[in-house]
């Protein structure tokens, strides 16, 4: 089974919007939760643009299915996370100017600096996961540091999905099969959508858990975020 995790980093920045607290980013996660919903995932980035580091905190309080928090580990973020303490955290090599996260951990050229954050995380007890590209060789050096997951970074397979989705999905599948023999979990995730999340998941084996956010919020204002969570549901069956 394929878990549905959540991003609400898009519901903090309608919130963000206006300065006070509509919509509600702490009752969106709950009834996301209640929608069936498996995990909520938040990505907070050093301007706080859409989640604050309070968040977090915040959410933690409240969500009883899984938090799941992503970003790149400069010192604020890591003390952050050993205060909060999620069930997973997911590093992500992201600049501190991206308007979104555009790329994989270079788990080769990284490999020391990583191995020593994950050790830290996993001392606290918090599964790790690292965002990378598929491309076999990041997938096996990540699993030199030690992470219990990886995140593949599905922009490719996005883009690629209208033109020619055989071919956009093989190195994911590709990828996926050689994490799972070098013993990683499998995540997935970035621009995945209603339309792609199928055909993503009858071609990635071993796929624990995809974290979408952006295209299920924008689906959202047709559809509803009930009618929309249980949708994507649906398709990763
Ligand atoms: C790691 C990843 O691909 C997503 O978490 C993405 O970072 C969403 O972040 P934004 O909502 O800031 O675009
Ligand atoms: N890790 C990916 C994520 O949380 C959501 O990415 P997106 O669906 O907002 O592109």
């Amino acid at each position: 089974m394929t878990k549905l995790s959540v991003n609400i980093n898009k519901i903090a920045t309608l919130r963000n919007a206006r300065g006070g607290n509509m919509p509600d980013l702490l009752k969106a996660a709950r009834d996301i939760e209640s929608f069936g919903g498996q995990g909520i995932t938040i990505h907070p980035r050093p301007d706080e643009r859409h989640i604050r580091y309070q968040d977090a905190r915040d959410l933690k309080k409240i969500v009883s299915t899984e938090l799941n928090i992503e970003g790149n580990p400069i010192p604020k973020f890591i003390d952050l996370v050993l205060e909060v303490k999620p069930d997973q955290v997911t590093l992500v090599p992201d600049a501190v100017d991206a308007i979104t996260s555009n790329a994989g951990w270079d788990t080769l050229r990284h490999k020391d600096f990583l191995k020593e954050v994950i050790d830290t995380f996993k001392k606290a007890g918090i599964r790790t996961s690292i965002f990378v590209d598929p491309d076999t060789r990041m997938v096996e050096a990540a699993a030199d540091t030690g992470t219990d997951r990886i995140e593949l970074y599905t922009e490719s397979y996005a883009l690629a999905y209208a033109q020619n989705r055989e071919k956009g999905v093989a190195p994911f599948a590709e990828a996926a099969e050689t994490a799972h023999k070098v013993g990683l979990g499998i995540n997935a995730g970035h621009d995945l959508s209603l339309d792609n999340v199928k055909y993503f998941k009858e071609n990635v084996p071993h796929l624990l858990e995809v974290s979408i956010g952006h295209a299920l919020i924008c689906e959202a204002l047709y559809l509803g975020l009930d009618n929309v969570v249980n949708m994507y549901l649906n398709r990763l069956k």
